[in-house]
């Protein structure tokens, strides 16, 4: 019998650690390559992909390791500073979803619609908290959000 997404979560769905740094390899190898994301990826920061996965797996029902061990303040940390643009933003929630496809990721509307605005919201946050000057200015959120699918 074929389990109905919604039963399970986001991570599940996603084939759980082992599909999310799957896709997280591919998208940071596209980024790095990427003519407009290569001014800000440089060069291969090699705990990259790992705190990527930390942090989607922990946002779509899995462990919480990203809060543990690092904590929302290092990813507001990284970001800051950056001076993120719309053009580079939106280049990194495009080749996101290229990534998606390319690592064989369940193509049904509500996982693609749900990580979609996931990857939206966090390009949003990434980008507003790499402009801020003081604190007042930065996204005021401050944990890991808690995705889940899409509700209509
Ligand atoms: C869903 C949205 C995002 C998430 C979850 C995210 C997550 C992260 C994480 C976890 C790190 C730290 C990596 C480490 O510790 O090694 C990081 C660093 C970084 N992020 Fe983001 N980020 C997001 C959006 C963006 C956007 C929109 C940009 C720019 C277009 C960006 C550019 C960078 C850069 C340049 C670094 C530092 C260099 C590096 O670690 O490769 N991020 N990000």
């Amino acid at each position: 019998m074929t389990e109905s997404p919604v039963t399970e979560s986001l991570y599940e769905h996603a084939g759980g650690d082992e599909g999310l740094h799957r896709l997280e390899e591919l998208f940071y190898a596209k980024a790095l390559a990427d003519p407009v994301l290569r001014a800000l990826f440089t060069e291969r920061v090699p705990t990259h992909v790992d705190h990527l996965t930390w942090f989607t797996a922990e946002s779509f029902g899995g462990a919480d390791r990203f809060t543990r061990q690092l904590g929302f303040r290092y990813l507001i940390d990284v970001h800051r500073g950056l001076k993120i643009s719309d053009e580079q933003r939106e280049r990194f929630v495009a080749t996101y979803l290229e990534a998606l496809d390319e690592a064989g990721m369940p193509d049904d509307a509500p996982f693609r619609r749900a990580f979609r605005e996931h990857v939206e919201f966090g390009a949003h946050v990434a980008q507003q908290n790499s402009h801020a000057v003081t604190d007042a200015e930065l996204h005021p959120i401050r944990e890991v959000p808690a995705w889940n699918w899409p509700k209509d």
